[in-house]
């Protein structure tokens, strides 16, 4: 084993690649989880824009990387029906939520349709309530199945980030999120030989 070897991994020397992070959210939880991400997408990228609020994105965004981050409402993407609900639940000054104002717009969901074709790949991740899947169901799994049915490739695989039953982020999901930004940068730098782009 070299001294470079027992020193740890090689800081990655990649070179720029187009990342587009894009969320929606209502409360701003999945917002600070985007935010996190991009953090530790930083630690092995040069250039990772901030994360983009889904109603302010341009259609069929034109990147290398799509980042997609929703919050999992009736176990999928949000609706109508379902921001309608979360406004409402806003209102409950007993839940102690503030809305982010996008509530009223299209989300991931009608975004999806514009057909977002990011050259490199894609990764997917959610917010939702801390119990088995099973019995909350996955935004970010949602993305994952659409996206991949149409062919483009999967960074790494769906993730989800946890809120309580009042929908406040658990402590500690802020640093997970970090980590798996720093984790989706590196398979990133994995793509590159695949995509024909040479590490700088
Ligand atoms: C109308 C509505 C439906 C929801 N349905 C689910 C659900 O099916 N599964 C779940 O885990 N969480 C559900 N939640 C909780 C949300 O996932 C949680 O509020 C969200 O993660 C907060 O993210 P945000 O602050 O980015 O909006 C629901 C929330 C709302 C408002």
């Amino acid at each position: 084993m070299t001294d470079s070897n027992l020193a740890g991994p090689a800081p990655l020397t990649v070179g720029p690649a187009d990342v587009s992070i894009v969320f929606e959210s209502f409360f701003g939880n999945t917002h600070a989880v985007a935010e996190a991400i991009a953090d530790g997408m930083r630690e092995n990228l040069p250039i990772v824009p901030a994360p983009v609020r889904v109603s302010d994105a341009l259609p069929s965004a034109v990147c290398d990387v799509l980042v997609l981050g929703a919050p999992t409402h009736a176990h999928s993407l949000s609706r109508s029906s379902s921001r309608r609900e979360a406004e409402a639940w806003a209102k409950d000054l007993g839940k102690h939520l503030t809305l982010e104002r996008e509530s009223l717009g299209p989300g991931i969901r009608e975004w999806l349709q514009t057909d977002p074709t990011p050259a490199w790949g894609y990764a997917s991740f959610d917010t939702r309530v801390d119990m088995p899947r099973i019995f909350t169901g996955s935004a970010a799994a949602t993305i994952s199945r659409q996206l991949r049915k149409r062919g483009i490739r999967e960074l790494v695989g769906p993730e989800s980030f946890l809120v309580d039953k009042d929908s406040h982020l658990i402590p500690g999901e802020l640093e997970r999120a970090r980590a798996w930004g720093v984790a989706l940068a590196r398979a990133v730098a994995s793509v590159l030989p695949a995509v024909g782009r040479e590490p700088r």
